[in-house]
């Protein structure tokens, strides 16, 4: 890792919140931020800037150019549409794709040779095509995956059991989309797995369950149906997913990674799983033992992705 240095490629409602999640937790040393509207990540970086004499580090921030990815660690692309209430984040394919490629080249052309974090929609798909660009190592080009997901996840269940959402080990698997699903056969409450969780308590039972997982895969379309667009809770599992790689932690997280065939799903393609992260990116991809109920949703969200991916000309 040549420096604490992270450069933001996107500057509307996640980017910026990505950052303004970073400042506030003292995570890294510089910020550069680039947009293709550079007024707006001029103006963005002098509104952060007054929030230095608050902030728990030190840390220099400035709206940039692609020159300044050569010496960063991680790029983090938050660039393109966002969904309009009723689209699905595949709707955004045609559109994203194209900004994906354009900015993925941009960097790579600076000489960066660090590690590529897509928050951008489809993201799977999309983190497939900045790997295709960039023609990094798979295990440098990462995507958010279903970490925004699992967050939702661990809430959700947190509300029914009034136990702290950090203490919830669940995975949302598969694509960050509609085919998504949870992987119940591989959930834990501290170490009480969820379904003696589910025998135990009153609080909660088995129909429940459908429930939640309902109420994670269409949050995002509730709330863009209320304020338009979904912007806190992705930049903070974006700052998480920085921590790891920057503090070299081995921490396990849902991300979108290229399956190079630890799951029986088609391969070539980058979907969600829990993977270990630290410097070097994705460190490896964690296998879990699915039942065969799982198994099938994560082919079925396989396939999915797969077939958009066969649609490009890549
Ligand atoms: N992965 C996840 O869990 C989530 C992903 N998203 C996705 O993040 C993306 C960004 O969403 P928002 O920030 O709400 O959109 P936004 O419209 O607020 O910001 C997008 C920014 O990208 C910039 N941009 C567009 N083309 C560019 C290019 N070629 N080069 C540089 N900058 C460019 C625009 O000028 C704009 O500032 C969307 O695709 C959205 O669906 C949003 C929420 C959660
Ligand atoms: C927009 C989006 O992908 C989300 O909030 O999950």
């Amino acid at each position: 890792m040549k420096n604490n240095r992270v450069v933001i490629v996107g500057t509307g409602f996640v980017g910026m919140s990505y950052a303004y999640a970073l400042l506030n937790q003292g995570v890294v040393e510089e910020l550069v931020l680039i947009d293709l509207n550079k007024e707006k990540a001029e103006g963005e970086a002098m509104d952060l800037n007054h929030g230095l004499a608050f902030a728990p580090r030190k840390m220099s921030i400035k709206a940039g150019d692609y020159s300044d990815c050569k010496d960063a660690s991680l790029v983090v692309i938050t660039a393109g549409v966002n969904q309009k209430p009723g689209e699905t984040r595949i709707d955004l394919l045609n559109r994203n794709a194209k900004i994906i490629q354009t900015v993925t080249s941009n960097i790579m052309k600076s000489g960066f040779d660090g590690i590529i974090l897509v928050a951008s929609n489809p993201v799977d798909i999309l983190t497939y095509v900045a790997w295709k660009e960039s023609k990094l190592p798979s295990s440098r080009v990462l995507g958010s995956g279903t970490s925004l997901d699992t967050a939702r996840l661990r809430y959700e269940i947190s509300k029914y059991i009034h136990i702290d959402s950090r203490n919830i080990h669940a995975y949302i698997m598969g694509e960050h989309g509609d085919s998504e699903f949870v992987c119940w056969s591989k959930a834990y409450v501290g170490a009480k797995p969820m379904l003696d969780v589910i025998e135990s308590m009153e609080e909660i039972n088995f129909e429940d369950l459908d429930h939640i997982y309902q109420s994670v895969r269409d949050a995002a379309q509730e709330i863009i149906q209320k304020k338009n667009a979904t912007y806190y809770g992705i930049g903070m599992a974006l700052v998480r997913i920085t921590q790891a790689i920057f503090n070299n932690e081995n921490r396990i997280m849902p991300i979108s990674a290229y399956n190079d065939g630890v799951y029986d799903i088609d391969k070539d393609l980058y979907i969600g799983l829990p993977a270990v992260l630290n410097r070097d990116g994705v460190h490896h991809v964690v296998n879990l033992k699915l039942s065969e109920d799982e198994q099938i949703k994560l082919q079925k969200s396989a396939k999915l992705l797969k077939d958009s991916l066969n649609q490009m000309n890549l």
